[in-house]
């Protein structure tokens, strides 16, 4: 490589949303004296603020997006250099920036997040949802949207259904039942009356505001209808910005430009055969559409349950791709099946001194037998966090064993305005025909399932106020047999109470 070296710090951190943030945060308290430098594409960092350890495992905290600086103040061995890596050479132990700039590192962890695994990358009536731009897109087109399509059935379709207003919302998902990735059929059933339900009043609910759209800084089908009178990307990310996170769509009005409050028909079963716009769809002649329909949207959507949809833009909530790119190039990074960065116990990747956390990575150690990754929130502060005790504690020559909280996975989160706790094994992942479930549901109040196995509680899913996740993640990490130590099910017990 032919550029000179800038400046060689002892800890290069890429990407300020965080689990690089956490990273760095958790290095600068560590080794005070190190030189930590923090580079990213974004010109705003996320900082964790209102952390509270909910139970040994359980934790909630609110996602503020700060500028740099404020980090800078913070730690005076920090140095933040705001521009995206555009190639890393593990073998002479250096990154160069977008800007030219060389720098050169002891250690590395990168924290590049993912991007959204898009439908389409060239459609731009099909959008993604990541960071602050592409929320606010979605928000300008949808003030002048009559039907949107949402295509997906995790967490974005699922708050993305609720929260919009004021326009009819097509939303075609691959499974049975809705929110699949954090839930089973029963759960949904649960939930699925809040869709025809009126939305508490927004102020009741707004309980904090932290981000701005402002200018920059087999086919079945249901009907949900709530009648109120309104008050009121492949377009994805490019150079992209912080995922977004807890309560993303509080202090952004997601309303269309109809007369309704909101209009869900959830289409099961079904995934994506074709997208294409109101000329290719008059060419093709496609016998599916009414004919007065032909030709009235930008776009169309064809499902493979046979049934055509035109809308105004499509919004495709189908997961998300590490964001592996620029640093590959050259090197031999391990990756895993879903395209992540390959790390250890350690957040240690395959290549030298290089560490990865967050969206960008997945954990390839063996597993807790009740912990699963999933790219939240959650998981990326904890790995950001360990991946920095990790760097400190092999710079400092330490032991460092894998921290408890990849003992048991723990998520807290709310969907259609319910508290939603999920532990373990939550839906019997892995388990495989051998397990139970335990369910009790008070219909419009809450929902409680539990998962044994062996006669051991695995998992839980909690929906309302609930108030048992304390009890249930003492009983989950204590492996306790239930059903000898009680004579009769203990769980079930507390299910009954
Ligand atoms: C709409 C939405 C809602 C969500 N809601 C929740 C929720 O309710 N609960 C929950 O737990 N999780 C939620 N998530 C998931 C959560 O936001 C992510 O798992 C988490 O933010 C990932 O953090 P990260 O630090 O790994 O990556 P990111 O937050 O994506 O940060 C990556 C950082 O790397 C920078 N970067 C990227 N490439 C480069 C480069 N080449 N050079 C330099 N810098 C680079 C970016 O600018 C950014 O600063 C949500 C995600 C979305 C999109
Ligand atoms: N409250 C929370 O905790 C929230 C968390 N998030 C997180 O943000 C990230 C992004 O969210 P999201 O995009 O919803 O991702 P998720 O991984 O949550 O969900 C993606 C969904 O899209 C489906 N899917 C994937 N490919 C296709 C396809 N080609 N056609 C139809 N469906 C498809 C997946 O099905 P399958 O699983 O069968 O592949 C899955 O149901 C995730 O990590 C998510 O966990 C987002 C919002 C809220």
């Amino acid at each position: 490589m032919a550029a000179v070296v800038e400046k060689t710090f002892q800890f290069v951190i890429v990407g300020g949303g965080i689990a690089g943030v956490t990273c760095v945060e958790q290095l600068s308290s560590q080794i005070p004296s190190a030189e930590v430098a923090l580079i990213t594409a974004s010109p705003q960092i996320k900082a964790v603020t209102n952390y509270k350890q909910v139970s040994q495992t359980l934790e909630e905290f609110d996602v503020e997006e700060r500028p740099s600086s404020v980090l800078e103040e913070k730690f005076s061995n920090l140095t933040v250099i705001q521009s995206a890596v555009k190639s890393l050479h593990t073998q002479s132990h250096s990154v160069e920036t977008a800007d030219g700039q060389v720098f050169g590192y002891e250690k590395l962890c990168i924290c590049s997040g993912g991007r959204p695994k898009l439908l389409t990358q060239e459609n731009p009536h099909v959008l993604g949802i990541r960071d602050t731009d592409s929320a606010q897109e979605l928000q300008k087109r949808l003030s002048n949207a009559k039907r949107i399509v949402v295509v997906g059935n995790g967490g974005i379709a699922l708050e993305l259904v609720y929260e919009v207003e004021g326009c009819e919302v097509i939303w075609a998902v691959k499974d049975k039942a809705i929110g699949n990735t954090f839930f089973d059929a029963g759960a949904a059933q649960f939930l699925i009356p809040s869709l025809e339900a009126e939305k508490p009043e927004r102020d009741a609910l707004v309980k904090r505001s932290r981000y701005t759209t402002e200018e920059p800084a087999v086919g079945t089908s249901h009907t949900f209808t709530a009648d109120r009178n309104p008050r009121g990307l492949g377009v994805g990310p490019t150079e992209s910005g912080s995922a977004l996170g807890p309560d993303w769509h509080e202090g952004i009005a997601l309303r269309g430009a109809e007369q309704v409050s909101r209009r869900v028909s959830v289409e099961y079963q079904c995934e994506v055969e074709k997208i294409f716009t109101s000329e290719e769809l008059l060419n093709s002649q496609q016998q599916t559409l009414e004919p007065e329909n032909a030709g009235a949207w930008p776009v169309y959507i064809q499902l493979t349950n046979g049934k055509t949809f035109g809308c105004d833009f499509v919004v495709s909530a189908t997961g998300v791709v590490p964001n592996t790119e620029p640093f590959l190039h050259g090197n031999k990074f391990a990756l895993a099946d879903d395209a992540g960065l390959r790390v250890d116990e350690h957040m240690m990747t395959s290549e030298p001194d290089v560490y990865a956390a967050g969206d960008v990575c997945t954990a390839c150690w063996e597993h807790s037998a009740l912990w699963q990754q999933m790219r939240l929130w959650t998981q990326a502060r904890q790995m950001g966090w360990y991946a920095g005790r990790c760097m400190a504690a092999h710079v400092l020559s330490e032991p460092i064993e894998l921290d408890f909280c990849f003992e048991l996975f723990s998520h807290i989160t709310k969907f259609f305005n319910y508290k939603v706790v999920l532990l373990g094994k939550f839906n019997g992942q892995g388990l495989g025909s051998n397990h139970e479930l335990l369910v009790r549901c008070t219909k419009g109040h809450e929902y409680v399932k539990v998962v044994l196995s062996g006669g051991r509680m695995v998992g839980a899913v909690l929906i309302g106020e609930t108030d048992l996740e304390e009890t249930f993640e003492n009983l989950i990490l204590n492996q306790m047999d239930l059903t000898r130590t009680h004579g009769s099910s203990s769980a079930q017990k507390t299910l009954q109470q």
